[in-house]
């Protein structure tokens, strides 16, 4: 696997990709890799003749008192598991690198509506801003032809693909499953900070929404009633501080009373400083 650091490197070796008539799979990440990361490059192998990741921490979607310093890095390992998985070649810039006029200060923004305005969109202001200008950027830097992302950040897949709709972007966006530990918790970079006891705790987040699927499968089809099982499940738990529970519609994030579309159930839910997320899609009918 080759490792560059610098767009001008980046920029050659997908040149000579593109001159070779190769296609390009791409996995925007934020390093300190987990099997999430690695199914995403293994989706991109199977669909691309070259896989690209980069590993990026983008100051940009970071709120002032958010974790930005405090998230964990090691491309040294991250190369390693990366090229063991199929990834051709690694992009980790520099936050210099990608915000040459200084301290992740950019002029242009790209600022996605409506599908930005609920869930983490709500709770992390200009959070989605710095998510689609830093991969507007990637995007223009790297031209992939598919970009993989995982459900796990279903706001994000969503705000992308309005993104690349709305501005004719040519890449086309794969939605990935959410890749879960055997005990149920969903993958995360953030997971390593949980002791122990919110780990354990922390379970209390899958266990939910399989309750929720469960009473939907039974029948139940309100929202308020959804969202207060779920609710009542994640306080019992006493280190579980819930930011949101959430039940949209899927296609367009859009407040729903009742579930007769699919419906997204998103959550976020904070053990001491980690916030984790999760969610699943509700079928109607
Ligand atoms: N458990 C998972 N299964 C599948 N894809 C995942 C999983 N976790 C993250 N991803 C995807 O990997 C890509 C990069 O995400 P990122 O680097 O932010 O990792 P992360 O583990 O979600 O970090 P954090 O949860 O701390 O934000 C995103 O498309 C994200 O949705
Ligand atoms: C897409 C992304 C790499 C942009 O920084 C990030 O939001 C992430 O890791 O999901
Ligand atoms: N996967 C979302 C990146 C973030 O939490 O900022």
């Amino acid at each position: 696997m080759i490792i560059v650091h610098t767009i001008q490197e980046i920029r050659k070796h997908v040149r000579d990709l593109r001159a070779a008539g190769k296609s390009i799979g791409y996995v925007p990440t934020m390093g300190y890799l987990h099997e999430g990361h690695l199914s995403l490059i293994r989706s991109a192998k199977e669909q691309s003749d070259a896989v690209v990741m980069s590993i990026f921490v983008n100051p940009l979607q970071f709120g002032p008192n958010e974790d930005f310093e405090r998230y964990p890095r090691d491309l040294k390992r991250d190369a390693e598991v990366a090229g063991a998985a199929g990834c051709d070649i690694l992009f980790a810039p520099s936050v210099e690198e990608m915000y040459p006029r200084g301290d992740g200060k950019v002029l242009t923004t790209v600022d996605v509506e409506e599908v930005t305005h609920q869930l983490c969109g709500a709770s992390r202001p200009g959070h989605f801003r710095g998510v689609a200008t830093v991969v507007s950027k990637l995007f223009n830097i790297i031209l992939p032809d598919k970009a993989f992302f995982g459900m796990k950040d279903a706001q994000q897949v969503a705000v992308l693909q309005t993104m690349v709709d709305d501005l004719n972007i040519p890449v086309e966006i794969v939605p990935c499953q959410t890749v879960r530990e055997p005990d149920g918790l969903a993958m995360s970079s953030r997971n390593v900070f949980l002791t122990d006891e919110q780990r354990q705790q922390a379970l209390v987040l899958s266990r939910s929404l399989k309750a929720a699927e469960a009473a939907v499968a039974a029948g139940e089809r309100d929202v308020l009633q959804l969202k207060r099982l779920v609710r009542e499940m994640i306080e019992a738990q006493p280190l579980a501080d819930i930011d949101y529970v959430e039940i949209v519609n899927f296609r367009d994030l859009a407040t729903i009373l009742t579930i007769e579309q699919p419906a997204l159930l998103a959550l976020a839910v904070r053990f001491g400083k980690t916030r984790l997320i999760d969610n699943t899609v509700l079928a109607g009918r």
